[in-house]
């Protein structure tokens, strides 16, 4: 069960009841915002050595992964780790004119950094244009994706923009593709959503508690 299985959720969370995913997607929001420094210090923590026990990690050469906002479970602390390793690091970057797709662009130590509408660092415009510093998702060994929520089947939610829902549809087609792992707080993890006909399955989600492999 997961720990907050005896708060009680919204009443759209019931089994009778179809879910309401906006207002589940504020309160899994609130519910992060909610942790204390110390308890997002150790949740970081706890997940980051749980992402690197992963062989799909460790393999990997090509990484994306994103900045921490608003309580999101934070997975920075591997960069460096990954950097030692000689690995390259990606960050995701709100693609222009094409609406909500991300671009992948790689995360050097003197990346020019810029905040995007939403207040996420994100590289600067002028250095994401540049071909040489982008990399096509099916590119990618690994990407790290950040969850709203989730359930033991593997189902997510994410901030509702579809961003990586659209960003990932090619690989309903084609292959290679990057291995997608969901990444949360426990207290992110709810009894059930509903998987939507768009989304993208992931192929583990890890939490500071879990690994769950759908
Ligand atoms: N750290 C991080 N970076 C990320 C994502 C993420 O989930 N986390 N994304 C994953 O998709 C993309 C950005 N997606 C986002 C989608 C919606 C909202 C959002 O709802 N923001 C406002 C409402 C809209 C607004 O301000 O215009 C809000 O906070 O309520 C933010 C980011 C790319 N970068
Ligand atoms: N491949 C796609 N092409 C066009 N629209 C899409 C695609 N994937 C998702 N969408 C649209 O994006 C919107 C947001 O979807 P949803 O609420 O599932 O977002 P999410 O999974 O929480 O977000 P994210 O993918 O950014 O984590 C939906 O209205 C959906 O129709």
């Amino acid at each position: 069960m997961p720990p907050y299985a005896d708060i009680a959720y919204p009443a759209s969370l019931s089994a009778s009841h179809p879910i309401d995913k906006p207002s589940l997607r504020r309160e899994l929001r609130r519910r992060r915002r909610g942790l204390t420094p110390r308890q997002q210090r150790d949740a970081s923590r706890r997940l980051c050595q749980r992402l690197k026990q992963l062989p799909e990690i460790r393999r990997a050469r090509r990484i994306s992964l994103y900045l921490p906002v608003g309580g999101e479970i934070d997975p920075t602390p591997l960069i460096g780790w990954l950097r030692r390793r000689n690995v390259r690091v990606y960050l995701p970057v709100l693609r222009p004119f094409a609406e909500n797709h991300l671009w992948l662009v790689e995360y050097r130590p003197n990346t020019p950094m810029i905040k995007n509408r939403f207040g996420i660092f994100e590289p600067a415009p002028r250095y994401s244009a540049q071909r040489r510093n982008r990399l096509p998702a099916w590119g990618l060994d690994v990407m790290i994706v950040p969850l709203v929520g989730f359930d033991a089947q593997g189902n997510r939610m994410g901030m509702g923009g579809g961003f990586y829902d659209r960003t990932l549809a090619f690989t309903r087609r084609r292959r290679p593709r990057p291995w997608l792992i969901g990444v949360a707080h426990s207290c992110q993890q709810v009894p059930h959503l509903p998987p939507e006909p768009w989304d993208i399955s992931l192929q583990a989600i890890v939490s500071d508690q879990e690994v769950v492999r759908p």
